[in-house]
C-alpha cells in the first residue's frame, strides 16, 4: 500500500472495517493508559520505549553491536511484558468478566455479608481493635489464603469481630472472605511499595493497598491507633469512612454496579451518590 497518498485518496480506499479497527485499537490503548496512569507500570513502559528508541537510534547510526544487543533483548520482549504487566493483565481480564452483561450470569448477592462486615467494623472501630478484611472478587486469592489458617465458616459480625481481638490466635494478619464465607484468617498480604502513601499509615494499611494492586479484591481496614475505617481497592485507599458510607461503597463495589477503577477520597461522595441511586 502506498502510504504517501493524499487524504482524499485515503478516504477512497478506507473501508468501514478499517475505521472500526482503528477505533477499537485506539480505545484499547486509551483504557490501558488510564489503567497504568500514575503507577510504577507507567515508569516501566517509559523505560521500555527508551530501549526501543535506542534500537532505532543504534540502527540509524549503524552501531552494530548496540543494535545486536538490543535486538536480542527485544526478542524476549513479549515474555518481559507478560512478567512486568501480569497484575495489570489479570486486573484487565477480570474487569472484562465483571462487565454488567456478564454479571447477569452469576448474579452476586452479598447484601448480608456487607451488613455483617459493616456491623463488625462498627464494633471493632469503637473499641480501637485493628482489623484487615479482604473480600475476593474476580481474581482468586489462593496464595494469600494459603499463607494463613483455614476457617471456612459463615460470616457473622461476632465471628469477624472475635478474630481480631488482640491476643486471639488469628488476630495477626488478614481475614479473607470468598463466596460469602470467611475462608481464612491470619493471612499475609504483600505490602505496597508506593511512595505516594501518607506517612501516618503503617504496615496494616500498606498490606491492604498492596493486595489491591495485584488483584481486584476489596479490603476493609480498621485502624488500631485511631479506630478509623478505610477501604482499599485498585491500589487506592479511601479513609475515615462512616458506617453508612462504608455500606454504600461496599454495595457499590460488590452489589452489582461495576466500579473497578482506582478512586480517590474526593470521589467518595460521587461513588456513594451513584450507589444510593442504584438502591432507589
Ligand atoms: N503484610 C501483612 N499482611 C497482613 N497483615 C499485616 C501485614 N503487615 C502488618 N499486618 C497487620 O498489621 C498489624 C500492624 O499494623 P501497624 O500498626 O504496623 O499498621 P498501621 O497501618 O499503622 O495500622 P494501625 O492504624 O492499626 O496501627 C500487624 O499486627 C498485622 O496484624
Amino acid at each position: 500500500m502506498n502510504v504517501l497518498l493524499n487524504p482524499l485518496e485515503w478516504l477512497d480506499i478506507l473501508r468501514w472495517q478499517d475505521i472500526a479497527d482503528i477505533l477499537i485499537v485506539a480505545y484499547l490503548i486509551y483504557r490501558l493508559l488510564l489503567m497504568i496512569r500514575g503507577t510504577r507500570t507507567a515508569q516501566m513502559l517509559i523505560g521500555l520505549f527508551v530501549v526501543v528508541g535506542g534500537y532505532f537510534v543504534a540502527q540509524r547510526f549503524e552501531l552494530y553491536i548496540l543494535s545486536w544487543v538490543i535486538r536480542n533483548l527485544l526478542g524476549y520482549l513479549f515474555l518481559t511484558i507478560l512478567v512486568i504487566f501480569h497484575p495489570e493483565i489479570r486486573r484487565m481480564l477480570a474487569q472484562v468478566g465483571q462487565n454488567t452483561f456478564f454479571r447477569h450470569f452469576y448474579g452476586i448477592e452479598k447484601s448480608q455479608v456487607i451488613d455483617e462486615i459493616v456491623r463488625s467494623t462498627e464494633w471493632l472501630s469503637s473499641r480501637r481493635i485493628g482489623a484487615l478484611m479482604v473480600i475476593e472478587r474476580g481474581i482468586g486469592l489462593k496464595p494469600f489464603i494459603n499463607s494463613g489458617v483455614t476457617v471456612e465458616a459463615e460470616i457473622s459480625k461476632e465471628l469477624l469481630s472475635s478474630i481480631f481481638i488482640s491476643g486471639a490466635p488469628l488476630h495477626d494478619g488478614a481475614a479473607i472472605i470468598k463466596d460469602n464465607r470467611l475462608v481464612a484468617a491470619a493471612c499475609f498480604l504483600p505490602l505496597t511499595l508506593s511512595s505516594d502513601i501518607s506517612q501516618e499509615l503503617g504496615t496494616r494499611h500498606r498490606a491492604a493497598i498492596g493486595v489491591t494492586e495485584e488483584t481486584d479484591a476489596v479490603v476493609v481496614i480498621v485502624s488500631e491507633e485511631t479506630g478509623s475505617v478505610s477501604i482499599a481497592v485498585a491500589g487506592e485507599i479511601t479513609r475515615h469512612l462512616t458506617s453508612s458510607e462504608l455500606k454504600r461503597v461496599l454495595k457499590n463495589l460488590l452489589g452489582g454496579i461495576s466500579e473497578t477503577q482506582p478512586r480517590k477520597v474526593s470521589r467518595l461522595s460521587k461513588l456513594s451518590r451513584s450507589a444510593q441511586k442504584a438502591q432507589e
